[in-house]
């Protein structure tokens, strides 16, 4: 597949046709709980929106792709639904975790979940805080945006509210429209793209040294075969919708 966008092309490959190590983007995806992170990252990564998934538990994705002519390796890890508590935010050792390992975040709510919409000021919070002196990259993204009728976060509240964070912003639908999925993701992409690679000999930036422990140190191991893991659940989609036809 190949996608021209703002002069910068990226041209998808199967993982499995390359052994070279590539320069890696890490992109971590955090957000509350239900909000669709599976729906959207299995969707940009594979064009495919699989309705069920099984909670998840911290997942690490990757593809290969070439941007610009350069080959790259882009990795998304999925992370559990952080959750509001009276003290706080739970679930979020992962969360942090993530957010140190990776060049950029992206923040996650779904439109029918005024919870989750309210969730992202902390979790931005967290990612300040997380970061030290090299905040990355973030954006917005606002899902199902196809369940009008659920709608609980009007939709001039997402950009307000991206706007006084500093991010981009993207109000998507990862089961009906696959374009804006790619669109938002492609975007980070680009720009991460285009920042020159971490020297690995380089000091840390910071007297806490999460620069340092981004590119080494925190890198969370995938707790599924990744590409594997998503076909067979595929496979699995698939038969199951072939049962209910055939049972009709
Ligand atoms: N209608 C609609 N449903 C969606 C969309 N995205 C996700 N869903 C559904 O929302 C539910 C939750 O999606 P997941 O991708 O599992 O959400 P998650 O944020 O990964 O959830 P956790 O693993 O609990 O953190 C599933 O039933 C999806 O089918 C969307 O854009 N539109």
């Amino acid at each position: 597949m190949r996608l021209i966008q703002n002069m910068t092309t990226i041209t998808e490959y199967p993982a499995s046709e390359y052994s070279a190590p590539n320069r890696a983007i890490k992109i971590a995806v955090i957000g509350g709980s239900g909000v669709g992170k599976t729906a959207l990252v299995v969707r940009f990564l594979t064009k495919r929106f699989i309705g069920d998934y099984e909670r998840n538990a911290g997942n690490l994705y990757s593809r290969e792709v070439q941007v610009d002519g350069e080959q790259v390796t882009i990795q998304v890890q999925d992370t559990p639904g952080a959750q509001m508590t009276d003290n706080g935010t739970s679930l979020l050792d992962h969360v942090t975790c993530s957010i140190q390992w990776a060049d950029a975040v992206v923040l996650v709510y779904s439109v029918t979940d005024r919870s989750s919409f309210d969730l992202i000021d902390q979790l931005h919070q967290l990612v300040v805080r997380s970061s030290g002196a090299s905040m990355p990259p973030v954006i917005l993204l606002a899902n199902k945006a196809d369940l009008l009728h659920l709608r609980r976060v009007d939709s001039q509240q997402g950009p307000i509210l991206a706007g006084n964070l500093g991010c981009s912003f993207y109000e998507v639908s990862a089961s009906e429209d696959y374009n804006q999925v790619h669109g938002a993701f492609h975007r980070l992409c680009c720009q991460l793209a285009k920042q020159p690679p971490p020297a690995s000999s380089s000091p840390p930036t910071s007297a806490t040294g999460v620069t340092e422990k981004r590119r080494s140190l925190l890198i969370p191991r995938p707790k599924s075969p990744n590409m594997q893991d998503l076909k067979r659940r595929f496979k699995q989609a698939l038969s199951a919708k072939v049962r209910t036809v055939t049972s009709v």
